[in-house]
């Protein structure tokens, strides 16, 4: 087989938990066009040469939403791969500080409870997070 499918690109992303004073949690719906279109996901995204998480996840969230949060603890890190991308998705606990969150670079978003998250479709690998979550 070729290598392309058997190895697809490796990607680092920054993926954001985002908490607010109610105890909800941040969710996006991605834009419809594109890979995974229209599944609801935690914000984030590559993480860009030079750049640590915690500055991705503060730039992807300010991208992507418009707000500013603090960065806080580790929560999991999942490697999976799909089709065409192989991710590191590298989760951290993160509060929300200022700012509406708006759709800039998604199709919706949505504060939401813990147990309300199984009311969306994700993509694979947030299974284990969501699993992780539960758990903390
Ligand atoms: N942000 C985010 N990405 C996720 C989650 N679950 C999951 O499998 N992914 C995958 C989807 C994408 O392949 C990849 C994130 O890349 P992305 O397309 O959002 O990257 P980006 O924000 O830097 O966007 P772009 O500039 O490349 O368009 O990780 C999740 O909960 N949040
Ligand atoms: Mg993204």
């Amino acid at each position: 087989m070729t290598n392309a499918i058997s190895n697809p690109p490796h990607k680092i992303i920054g993926v954001a938990i985002i908490w607010n004073d109610q105890g909800q949690i941040l969710i996006d719906r991605r834009l419809p066009q594109g890979p995974m279109g229209g599944l609801w996901e935690f914000p984030g995204g590559k993480v860009e040469s030079g750049e640590t998480i915690q500055q991705c996840i503060q730039r992807e969230i300010a991208e992507e939403l418009g707000i500013e949060v603090t960065v806080g603890e580790h929560l999991i890190t999942i490697h999976h791969t799909y089709t065409h991308l192989q991710v590191s998705l590298t989760v951290h606990h993160c509060r929300h500080l200022a700012g509406v969150p708006q759709a800039i670079e998604c199709a919706e978003v949505r504060w939401v409870n813990l147990d309300e998250l199984d009311n969306f479709t994700f993509p694979e690998a947030n299974v284990e997070i969501i699993a992780a979550l539960k758990k903390s």
